[in-house]
């Protein structure tokens, strides 16, 4: 069978990894970051403290490690010499040097063989600086992502990366071998002014115009787009999810990661780690319409008693297990809502994730929804537990890929044992964000 290749070629920061990312889930190819292959190389080459100008120490390194190059079914995975060298990959060392690395013909040949070798087994869409003009020339579905320098320096900065993508371009653009330019029959996409949704539309716009044969392989559309209608609420909520939005952007300078994750469609159990009392309209903000959340039993007094139902708030009894909350859950997703959970039961003490201590896997498994990890970074620093005062700190929400369970998996996720397995996997997903 021949198998279909997508590149995305383009400067730093120019938004690929976000497109070949989501591309790969909606259209249901598997993504390959070549740029975490020269990575890799980079990370091994300073490991091994080579000189990463010393082009004939690093050709004698290249000859001899083993490179193994595959995918868990959605993304390519790495190793070198038998070690998964992902979590080094975006250190400011390697920034610094790879383009350095990249530019040595041996390492580009061994790296460019791996590469076509995904073609054999799988259809792709990778991303890089020569995939379209090198990699793959022959693919008719060619998109070159850009973006203003000013533009791309700042979405750098604001993902905390120390990282100087002029120089890097620079380097990229003006050396011999395989630099980054347009290639033959790509189309140019900007993304300065558009946001991850419309730059995602414009590039299914841009495929299908370059022939992608969309229908046989839209299998994954899980996610689905963003509303781009004002939210579907009734006031009251609409008012809370308003004002808490404003607050939370104001003061705390609110930022969202993994935009392009979000399930805006059906129900969703959506689980978090808990780190104060301003989680759950930081989670409400995340969605265009109406959800499902929890609250201590003991709120519903005075003006909460008629509040908190209207915010779709479902009393729990923090101090008991709670059976009757846990079914209503399960009842709530079946009936199509999206609904939060925190799996650790209360907000943590020391900002890190504990265990999880309520039934979240059998949730998963009785459900059997989509669940959606969800990561909070500063709320325990912004309103900590126990103080009552905010303070202005930043507040950061990471959204994971969606766990989509099939129906063997959701099988084998029965028992204690089985929901116990299902939430290890669903807080090693939060964990891993
Ligand atoms: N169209 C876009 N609008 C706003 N931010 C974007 C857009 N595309 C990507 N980003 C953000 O910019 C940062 C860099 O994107 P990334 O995909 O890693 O770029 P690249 O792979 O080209 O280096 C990420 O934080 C990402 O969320
Ligand atoms: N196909 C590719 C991909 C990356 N690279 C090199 O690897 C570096 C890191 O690539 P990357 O895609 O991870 O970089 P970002 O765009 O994410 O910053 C680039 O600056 C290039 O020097 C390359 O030469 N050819």
């Amino acid at each position: 069978m021949n198998h279909h290749a997508i590149a995305i070629d383009g400067p730093a920061a120019s938004g690929k990894s976000t497109m070949a990312r989501a591309l790969a889930e909606r259209l249901g190819l598997v993504m390959v970051n070549s740029g975490a292959m020269y990575r890799a190389v980079t990370w091994k080459v300073l490991e091994e403290k080579i000189n990463p100008t010393d082009a004939a120490a690093v050709r004698e390194l290249v000859g001899r490690i083993r490179i193994d190059c595959g995918h868990d079914g959605t993304f390519s995975t790495i190793s070198i010499d038998g070690v998964d060298p992902t979590p080094f990959l975006r250190s400011a060392e390697v920034n610094a040097n790879v383009s350095a690395i990249s530019a040595i013909p041996e390492v580009r040949e061994k790296l460019v063989a791996l590469q076509r070798d995904y073609l054999k087994s799988t259809h792709v869409v990778m991303e890089g600086r020569d995939i379209g003009s090198v990699v793959f020339p022959e693919t008719p579905f060619k998109i070159y992502i850009d973006a203003d320098p000013s533009v791309r320096n700042h979405r750098r900065s604001d993902d905390g990366e120390v990282d100087s993508v002029e120089t890097r371009d620079a380097a990229d653009s003006s050396r011999t071998t395989a630099p980054l330019v347009i290639a033959d029959g790509a189309t140019v996409l900007d993304t300065s002014k558009l946001s991850i949704e419309g730059a995602i539309k414009a590039a299914i716009d841009i495929l299908r115009a370059q022939g992608f044969p969309m229908k046989q392989s839209e299998t994954l559309k899980i996610t689905g787009e963003e509303p781009d209608h004002a939210p579907m609420m009734r006031w009251i909520y609409w008012l809370g999810w308003m004002s808490f939005g404003a607050a939370y952007r104001t003061l705390f300078g609110l930022r969202i990661i993994g935009r392009e994750n979000i399930i805006h469609n059906g129900p969703v159990l959506i689980a978090s780690n808990h780190q104060s009392f301003l989680d759950p309209p930081l989670i409400g903000n995340l969605y265009k319409t109406e959800m499902v959340f929890f609250a201590r039993k003991t709120l519903f007094k005075g003006i909460g008693k008629w509040l908190y139902p209207k915010w779709n708030a479902i009393p729990v009894d923090q101090d008991r297990p709670d059976m009757s909350s846990m079914k209503t859950v399960i009842r709530k997703l079946k009936e199509g809502w999206r609904v939060l959970v925190f799996p650790e039961g209360a907000r943590t003490l020391d900002g890190e994730i504990g265990q999880a201590a309520s039934g979240i896997g059998l949730i998963a498994a009785k459900a059997g929804v989509p669940i959606q990890p969800v990561r909070i970074f500063g709320a325990d620093e912004a309103l900590p537990r126990g103080s009552g005062k905010i303070r202005f700190a930043r507040i950061t929400v990471k959204v994971g890929r969606p766990i989509v369970l099939t129906p063997e998996e959701l099988k084998s996720y029965s028992g204690k044992t089985g929901y116990e397995a299902l939430t290890n996997r669903i807080m090693d997903a939060i964990k891993d964000l």
